[in-house]
């Protein structure tokens, strides 16, 4: 079978990115790990598989794969590329898109900048949506890791993130740390670990070590996921740039059930084809 692709990246965090509509694709979870590993395959953060609605009123479905090749329920970075690639390829002349995902439905918008923006639904803070143990919704909670507590803020964007606030990210230790809370017996299906550095009341800088892909260079739900957290402790205004290695996103959350928005750009590297 061969398979056409676009390469695509949202601030670094890479992306393989297949048109599920004009193409018939089958795809084991396996097949895609090893198109995910970056010595022996294509390599990416994540793969994203484009698919027709069988929704009324709904544009597009798409699929979320780790490199791993596991399922997620979320990416953000991933639905300003997903919107980019589905308007570049010509598979819609909209610019307001409605896209189901595993976890409801997101509307990315292309604007006239060449930025995306994207309305990513409201958080969620109940120990069963992330899921978490825990015996109530709190706003910190400790986390015991490695015999030491860490004040984390839980959010599902979808997917599950916890947040700690740090005093540098730059010399926080995201690797072993993060792996230690992605696999935290508490987080069942476990989870983003996101370290944030708040340089003032609209800035932060943020660095995530996703579930089963590692650091990346930025992780668009992790920055939701932050600055949600971020107001939610009082830190934070309405509105926030985030800092990432790969670049910066601003985020806006007016609290309650309201939805998180996010900007940011989606950039295309090339377009290619594989003979699986
Ligand atoms: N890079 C993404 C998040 C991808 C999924 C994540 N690794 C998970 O397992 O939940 C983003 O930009 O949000």
């Amino acid at each position: 079978m061969k398979l056409n692709f676009s390469k695509m990246h949202g601030l670094g965090n890479d992306f393989m990115v297949i048109d599920g509509v004009r193409q018939a694709v089958t795809l084991s979870n396996e097949a895609i790990g090893q198109l995910g590993h970056r010595q022996f395959g294509i390599g990416f953060d994540q793969l994203l598989l484009v698919e027709k609605s069988t929704t009324p009123g709904i544009d597009f479905r798409y699929r979320i794969f780790n490199c791993d090749g596991s399922e997620v329920e979320q990416c953000g970075n991933g639905s300003r590329c997903f919107a980019r690639f589905v308007f570049d390829q010509g598979l819609t002349d909209k610019t307001e898109i409605a896209v189901e995902t595993a976890k409801g439905v997101i509307y990315p918008r292309l604007e006239s900048n060449g930025l995306v923006t994207v309305n990513m639904g409201a958080p969620r803070f109940a120990p069963s949506e992330i899921p978490f143990e825990a015996p109530n919704e709190a706003i910190i909670d400790p986390l015991i890791v490695d015999g030491q507590v860490y004040d984390i803020s839980v959010v599902s964007m979808g997917n599950p993130h916890a947040v700690q606030i740090v005093d540098d990210v730059e010399t926080a230790p995201v690797a072993l740390h993060g792996t230690l809370i992605e696999n935290h017996k508490r987080f069942p299906q476990k989870v983003n670990a996101g370290f944030m550095q708040i340089v003032s009341r609209s800035e932060i800088c943020l660095r995530v070590f996703e579930r089963a892909a590692g650091e990346t260079l930025a992780c668009g739900t992790g920055a939701c996921a932050a600055v949600v957290a971020g107001i939610r402790r009082g830190l934070l205004d309405e509105t926030v740039l985030v800092h990432t290695r790969g670049g910066d996103l601003t985020i806006s959350w007016a609290g309650g059930d309201s939805p998180v928005m996010m900007t940011g750009p989606a950039v295309t590297v090339f377009e290619g084809s594989i003979e699986l």
